[in-house]
Parts: structure tokens; C-alpha cells; sequence
């Protein structure tokens, strides 16, 4: 175990471990992948469903920080491009429940979860996005973590999350890119859009940082999530991988990334650099962040305007199952 992890709530040593949960971790320390029906340990089900649920939800909630600037984007190409991307993360969040369902919950459940509080979703998504090079900032440096913390998920012990990964990394790839893109146009183009991408880097620098969970010394699943390869990676060590890659893109743009203890540590191949302001992480994922109550408002919102249309389904499934009964009763 990594020296920094602390012990997770009812992680059994090997000689607490019944027959079935050895030979499972044996399983899982081959590499083999746990399919949806066969056997597990039920806290292996109950972490996977808390990730993969939480993973879904920011994908859902994540749409409105983007969607708020798809009527304000500054020429039809941006238009057409960010609706695009909102709308890859709608289906990367129905993606994700699917994968969730396979454990044996169902997504009214995590949506009642989502919408009482009881489940979390990314704390990123609890920051207002104010101009348009928030598009660029968001796209660079959220999907770009994004994409940090799910490139090793795609190796997860889990068969549905691991395959939902590979397709939701290639197209997160996409978005990064394309926010890169509007960071380039923003930072090479007049001083006033070089000091709007700017201002967007100073305002997503450490909220992006605080993606990757609390530090490790804090981190509270990881060290169970890591043995059963439910995370491949500690929380610091895909922060470190992250800063180490963004740090020179940020040079290229001739933007300066707002912390002034950054520097290149020869010795270990990375950057030093201030630890987000954990406080402020911890208040967020509480509820207390910028933007907690307008988010989730939105959501239940969505969620109680759309129960006619639920409803109407639900209706015409109930009567065309009663229409096949009868044909089948008259035949
Ligand atoms: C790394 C971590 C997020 C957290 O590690 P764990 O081992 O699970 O927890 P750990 O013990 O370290 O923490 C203790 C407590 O703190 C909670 N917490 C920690 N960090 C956060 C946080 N940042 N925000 C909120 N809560 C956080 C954590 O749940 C736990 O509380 P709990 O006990 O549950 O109440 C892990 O769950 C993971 O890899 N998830 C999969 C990836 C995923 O979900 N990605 C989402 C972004 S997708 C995206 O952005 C795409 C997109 C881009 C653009 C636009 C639209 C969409």
C-alpha cells in the first residue's frame, strides 16, 4: 500500500477475508475483469456504484456550465462545436448509469440520490462560468483532467466501466482539444482576449486541481478502491501527472498559471506547486460552493418539469404491452 494512503473503513486484511473474497482478489490481482452477474464482495458493489453513480452525475450536472453559453457562442462554428460536446456529456452521464444499473440499482434511485443531496457530483461543476474563455478554460483544463483521472479507468477490474471508458476517453480527447482551441484563439488574439483567457486561468487553476479528490493523506477510499483496482491511481499522483502536462501548454499560450511557488523540481521530474485550498474543497462538496443551489435547482427542475413525459411512456408501454397480451390471449 502507498505509504500516504490511509486505511479505508472496513478494508479486511487478508486473514479477515473469507474463501470467496480471496479467490475474488485473486481474480482482481490477475487482471481479470468482474462481469455484472457473477460474485463480489457486496462493499466492491457499493464503492462501484457510489464512483460510477457520482462519475454519471457529473456528467449530467456538468452540461449546464457549458449549456448556459451555447446561445452566446461567438460564431455559428463555436455554436455548432460546444452543442455537440454538451451533448456528448449527456450521453457519456446515460452511459454511465447503464453501467451503474448492471450492479443492481436503478437510475431513479441515483437520481432521487443526486437530487435529495445524499450523492455527490464533481465539485468543478459549482463554479460559475462568467465569458466565453471560460469555454476554453473549461474544456481545457476540465475535460484535460478529466481525462487524467479516466485514461487509466479504462483498466478498471469492472468490464461495464472499463468499457464505458474507452469510448467516453476518445471523445473527452475531443473536448479538451477543442477548449485548447478557444484558449489559443482567445490568448493570440487582442490584449483584451490574451487578459480573458487569463482571468479564465486564474478563476479554473485550482478548482481543476481539486478534480482529483482530497490529497491522499485524506483520501478515504482510496486505498481499498486502489486494491480492488476500482482506481488505478492516488489522487496526488494523477494531480502531479496533471500539473506536469499543463504546466508547458500554459507556456505555449504565454499564459502564467497563478501560483507563485511552481517551479520544476529536478529531482523528481515534476513541478512543485501550492495545494489547492482544501477548506474551500471541503465546503463545496458539502454544498456550500458558488454555484451548489442553482445547480442542483436546475436539475430537480428538469427532473419535475419532465414527469408528463415519463409518464406519457410510461402509459403507452403499459398499453402496448396490455395490446400484445390480447393478441397473444386471442391467438
Ligand atoms: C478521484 C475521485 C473523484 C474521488 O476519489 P474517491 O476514492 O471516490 O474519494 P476520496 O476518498 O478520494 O474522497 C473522499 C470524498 O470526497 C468526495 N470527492 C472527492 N473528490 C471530489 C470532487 N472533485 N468533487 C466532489 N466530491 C469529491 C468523494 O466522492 C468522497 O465522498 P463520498 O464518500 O463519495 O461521499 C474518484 O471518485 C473518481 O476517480 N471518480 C471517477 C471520475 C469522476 O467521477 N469524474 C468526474 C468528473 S467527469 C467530467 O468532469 C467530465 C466533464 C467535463 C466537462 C464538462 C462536463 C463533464
Amino acid at each position: 500500500m502507498y505509504a500516504q494512503l490511509i486505511k479505508s473503513e472496513g478494508m479486511k486484511s487478508r486473514e479477515e477475508m473469507s474463501q470467496e473474497e480471496i479467490a475474488f482478489q485473486e481474480r482482481v490481482d490477475r487482471g481479470e475483469k468482474i462481469e455484472p452477474k457473477e460474485w463480489m464482495p457486496e462493499g466492491y458493489r457499493k464503492t462501484l456504484i457510489r464512483q460510477i453513480g457520482q462519475h454519471a452525475h457529473s456528467e449530467i450536472v456538468g452540461q449546464l456550465p457549458e449549456g448556459n453559453w451555447i446561445t452566446r457562442a461567438p460564431t455559428l462554428e463555436r455554436k455548432a462545436i460546444l452543442l455537440a460536446k454538451v451533448q456528448d456529456e449527456a450521453g457519456h452521464g446515460l452511459y454511465l448509469y447503464s453501467a451503474a444499473e448492471t450492479l443492481g440499482v436503478s437510475r431513479d434511485e441515483l437520481l432521487e440520490k443526486l437530487h435529495s443531496g445524499e450523492m455527490k457530483y464533481s465539485s468543478i461543476f459549482n463554479y460559475p462560468t462568467l465569458n466565453w474563455a471560460d469555454m476554453g478554460a473549461v474544456g481545457w483544463l476540465v475535460d484535460g483532467a478529466a481525462i487524467m483521472n479516466q485514461v487509466p479507468l479504462q483498466r478498471t477490474s469492472y468490464g461495464p466501466y472499463s468499457r464505458a471508458m474507452i469510448r467516453i476517453c476518445k471523445e473527452e480527447s475531443f473536448h479538451q482539444r477543442q477548449g485548447y482551441a478557444v484558449m489559443m484563439k482567445m490568448a493570440f488574439g487582442t490584449p483584451e482576449q490574451k487578459e480573458m483567457a487569463q482571468d479564465a486561468l486564474n478563476r479554473f487553476w485550482f478548482p481543476a486541481l481539486m478534480m482529483f479528490g482530497p490529497s491522499d493523506k485524506d483520501s478515504v477510499h482510496s486505498a481499498q478502491s486502489m486494491a480492488w483496482k476500482i482506481k488505478i491511481n492516488t489522487n496526488d499522483e494523477l494531480r502531479q501527472k496533471f500539473v506536469n502536462e499543463t504546466v508547458p501548454q500554459a507556456e505555449y499560450l504565454g499564459l502564467t498559471i497563478p501560483d507563485e511557488n511552481l517551479v520544476w523540481n529536478e529531482e523528481k521530474q515534476g513541478y512543485d506547486f501550492s495545494e489547492p485550498d482544501w477548506s474551500e474543497f471541503f465546503e463545496v462538496i458539502k454544498g456550500n460552493g458558488p454555484c451548489n443551489r442553482e445547480r442542483l435547482g436546475a436539475r430537480v427542475k428538469a427532473w419535475t418539469d419532465g414527469a408528463w413525459f415519463r409518464d406519457g411512456l410510461s402509459a403507452y408501454a403499459e398499453k402496448a404491452a396490455a395490446r400484445r397480451a390480447a393478441i397473444v390471449a386471442a391467438e
